[in-house]
């Protein structure tokens, strides 16, 4: 059984790429790095391995990147700097500068384990993990704004056309400005194959008419809490379809997804994630996901 290869977002998820933060994040300047007033370094760590537990729980194995102090903050955030198909992985390029050299500390990790790289992205192309989103085996969606771009989306359908995979863009809003973090997934977290949690206002139209189209169930967050939250509420990680984590505090969005038959797990956040403005599902990338 080949032990790699992600085309789908809420199969049970059985191996998965983490980085713990440690010495580049306690030595991180918040104001270079945008990350706001609930940042605190150590609370940070001790809430990332909380919900490591979580994850190590399930039964995923995790691969680990080692934060050896080399000042790539965001690092942790493993979800953005690559995406793994069947036919191997690919190493992205960042639409942050400051996180330009991370997509190489994946292709490393994933010559130690064994991973393929099916190809890298270059020159003008930007693409983050975090703006992309497996609608079916064979589609791939991207939103398009500050971290992804339109040749981004050339250069991948260039690599994933001959594996069978289509890549669709979709233009995102400015919504907080070009130095925060505006990802597709900011706006969308699937929960199930076909259930996934939005905040519409901020999908592009004909993403949010695609994704009806194909039948998928969208669950609205409470407008109020995606607000308190500074959109984390809506972050929410399937380990396997239906079977969710999400940071605590925001017990209406909780409340919504459970009525549609989810069950969710919290874990705390504030330091780390409504901080440093990424969840669980970026704190994870799934190398393998299998029905
Ligand atoms: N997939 C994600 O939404 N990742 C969050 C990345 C947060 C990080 N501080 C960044 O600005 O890139």
């Amino acid at each position: 059984m080949s032990r790699y290869g992600c085309q789908s977002m809420a199969a049970p998820m059985t191996r998965v790429l983490m980085r713990r933060p440690g010495e580049s994040l306690r030595r991180a300047d918040p104001a270079e790095w945008h990350y706001n007033d609930y940042f605190d370094a150590e609370k940070a760590i001790a809430q990332y391995d909380a919900f490591v537990e979580l994850v190590a729980a399930s039964g995923t194995e995790i691969v680990w990147l080692e934060d050896t102090g080399d000042g790539l903050s965001d690092a942790m955030f493993t979800r953005d700097a690559s995406l793994i198909t069947r036919a191997g992985a690919v190493l992205l390029r960042m639409g942050k500068p400051l996180r330009a050299g991370e997509p190489e500390l994946h292709g490393r990790a994933y010559e130690a384990a064994g991973i393929p790289v099916l190809g890298r992205l270059s020159g003008d192309a930007r693409i983050e993990g975090g703006d992309t989103l497996w609608l079916d085996e064979h589609t791939l969606v991207v939103g398009m704004g500050f971290r992804s771009n339109r040749e981004g989306v050339r250069q991948l359908n260039e690599l994933l056309n001959p594996q069978g995979i289509e890549v669709l863009g979709f233009d995102l809003p400015v919504w907080g400005g070009e130095a925060a973090c505006l990802h597709l997934m900011s706006v969308i977290s699937p929960l199930a194959e076909d259930v996934y949690l939005v905040h519409s206002r901020l999908i592009p139209a004909a993403l949010w008419s695609l994704m009806k189209e194909r039948g998928i169930t969208l669950i609205e967050a409470p407008e109020a809490e995606f607000h308190d939250s500074l959109g984390l509420n809506l972050n929410v990680m399937p380990l396997s379809p239906g079977d969710c984590l999400m940071i605590d505090g925001f017990p209406g969005t909780r409340t919504v997804m459970e009525r549609h038959g989810i069950r969710v797990r919290t874990f705390a956040g504030d330091a780390l994630c409504m901080a440093c403005e990424g969840g669980p599902t970026c704190l994870t990338n799934p190398i393998l996901r299998e029905a």
